[in-house]
Order: C-alpha cells, then sequence, then structure tokens
C-alpha cells in the first residue's frame, strides 16, 4: 500500500513540494491550511485531500511534513502530539529549527526527520538537505523521505551541524540568484533592450551558464577566464565588482542569514 504523505501547511515550500512531487510515483496526499483556498487549488490539480486541522492529518498520515513558519510550530506540534505513534513520522522543513527541539514539542512520540529544501523543487530541480540523526528512524523511513525529496530534485544526507549553513546558501539561495537576474535585467533596460527580451536573454544565461558548469566539467574560476579577454570588456565589470567588494559583501551577506537560522532555533 502506498504510504499517505501528510502535509501542515501548504503555503509557499508545501505548494511547491506537492507539486513537484504530482504525477511522480504512487503516493497518497491529504494536508490542512488555515487558507482553505489554497487547499481546493490543490485537490483539484494534484488530488490532495483536504483536512480540517493538523490533528486530522496526524491521525490520517504515514509521514507528517510540517511546512508551517518556524514561529507557528511549536503550538501546532504540542497540538498534535496526542495522535502520533511510533510508527509514524514527522519530516519538519522548517528553517533553524532543530531535531532535539522538534521530538520535545512533540512529545517524543514518533521519529523524526529534519529537511531543508529550496523552492526548484516545484519544477523537480530542488536541492534538498536531509538529516537522519534521530536514532529511532527505521531504515524503510530513512529510505522513503530520501524518495521523497529525490523525485523532486538532489538530496545531500547532512548531519545537523551543517544545517544552518545550507540553510543560508541553498535554502535561502533561490532569492539571492533571483535577485541577481533582477538586477540584471534592471542594467540591460537601462542599457536600452526592450525588457521582455531583457528578461528572456537574462534567463537563458543563467540556465545556459548553470548548464555550463554542471556539465563541463571544469572549475568556476577557468569558466570565468574563458570570458575575460585582457583589456577586454567582462575585466572591466569584473574588476569594479571586486572594487565594490561584491565577493565580500555576498559572504557577509549570507553570515547573516547563517546566523538568522541559528537564532530562529533559540
Ligand atoms: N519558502 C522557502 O523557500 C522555504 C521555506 N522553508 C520553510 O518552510 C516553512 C514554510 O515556509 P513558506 O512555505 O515559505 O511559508 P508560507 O507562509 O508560504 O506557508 C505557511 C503556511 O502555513 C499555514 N499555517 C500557519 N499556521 C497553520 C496552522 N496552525 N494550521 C495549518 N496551516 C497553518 C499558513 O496559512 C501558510 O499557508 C517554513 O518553516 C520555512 O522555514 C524551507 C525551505 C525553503
Ligand atoms: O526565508 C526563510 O526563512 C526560508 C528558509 C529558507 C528559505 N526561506
Amino acid at each position: 500500500m502506498s504510504p499517505v504523505i501528510g502535509f501542515v501547511g501548504t503555503g509557499n515550500m508545501g505548494t511547491a513540494i506537492i507539486r513537484g512531487l504530482t504525477g511522480r510515483g504512487s503516493l497518497e496526499f491529504c494536508g490542512t491550511d488555515l487558507n482553505r483556498d489554497k487547499l481546493a487549488e490543490l485537490k483539484r490539480d494534484c488530488g490532495l485531500e483536504p483536512l480540517a486541522t493538523p490533528n486530522d492529518v496526524a491521525q490520517r498520515s504515514d509521514y507528517i511534513v510540517l511546512a508551517v513558519k518556524p514561529q507557528h510550530l511549536r503550538p501546532v506540534l504540542q497540538d498534535m502530539s496526542g495522535h502520533l505513534t511510533e510508527a509514524k513520522c514527522l519530516v519538519s522543513i522548517a528553517a533553524g529549527i532543530p531535531v532535539a527541539r522538534l521530538r520535545e514539542w512533540s512529545g517524543n512520540a514518533c521519529p523524526v526527520v529534519r529537511v531543508m529544501p529550496n523552492t526548484p523543487a516545484l519544477v523537480g530541480a530542488g536541492v534538498s538537505a536531509i538529516c537522519l540523526d534521530d536514532p529511532r528512524l527505521s531504515e524503510a523511513q530513512k529510505r522513503q523521505v530520501q524518495d521523497l525529496f529525490t523525485a523532486v530534485g538532489a538530496v545531500h544526507v547532512l548531519p545537523e551541524t551543517l544545517f544552518d549553513a545550507f540553510t543560508a546558501v541553498v535554502g535561502s539561495g533561490p532569492a539571492y540568484v533571483f535577485y541577481f537576474m533582477e538586477a540584471l535585467v534592471e542594467s540591460a533596460v537601462y542599457l536600452g533592450l526592450p525588457r521582455t527580451q531583457a528578461t528572456d536573454m537574462v534567463l537563458g544565461l543563467l540556465t545556459g551558464s548553470g548548464k555550463l558548469a554542471a556539465e563541463s566539467g571544469e572549475h568556476l574560476s577557468v569558466l570565468r577566464e574563458m570570458v575575460t579577454s585582457p583589456a577586454g570588456t567582462t575585466i572591466r565589470a569584473l574588476v569594479h565588482m571586486d572594487r565594490q567588494a561584491v565577493r565580500a559583501a555576498i559572504i557577509d551577506a549570507v553570515e547573516t542569514s547563517y546566523k538568522r537560522s541559528i537564532e530562529l532555533g533559540k
């Protein structure tokens, strides 16, 4: 029998995972959200069974994906703890919240997996970190959770000590990439290119460069040097970025995100 995957919270990330998983294997979905329109939409598009409360999801599911904001997680878990049994498995995608806290809030009722996905899961191109440190997890549960996230992209099994770093770089990462893309589109428009065409061009630039980096086997520095002609156009822009300490600013920004992830877990 196929396992029932239940979602508590079907906002941006919950929806990305549900939509990404739809049509990939024989899974049954159920879920709840304060936003009933969202549930109706997911019922129509993905066959998700809408349920009234997190407790209903806990009762109905084998795997319960916790996809509410970290600040809302504690009452949800405390409330549902009476409906959890040893055979079920909690899967939390909440940024910052450690396994120890998840176990405490759920009354140690069942094994817990911590996952940090990212939004490209929506199109099957996510990158997720999975923490399988809870010793109560069965081999079948470990496999099932890895399979779930492999169906929507790449999976890295990581110790929990590296989760805040992964969150800051990869969980939040799509926002940095879209921010950079927006800046490139604005510069194209500034220089006279039509906005729609500029957006298409920048999309092609990002997907093409990502594909080249993934498929060429070359180091990123070599790929950058291939573009950078002596006394050419590219070196002018790169030297300007170095003078503006853009690389250091990016490292500092990611460190700020890392510190926020740690703060959310306190
Ligand atoms: N958005 C992203 O790129 C990523 C988010 N995450 C994590 O995923 C979790 C969800 O984030 P988003 O989807 O961005 O937030 P969101 O705000 O889009 O979705 C949260 C959903 O939870 C629902 N909700 C809140 N309290 C509820 C309750 N008591 N019962 C049922 N539903 C309830 C809300 O109505 C909302 O639809 C967070 O913990 C976040 O840290 C993790 C990785 C990436
Ligand atoms: O911004 C956030 O807190 C969440 C976690 C990773 C991506 N979005």
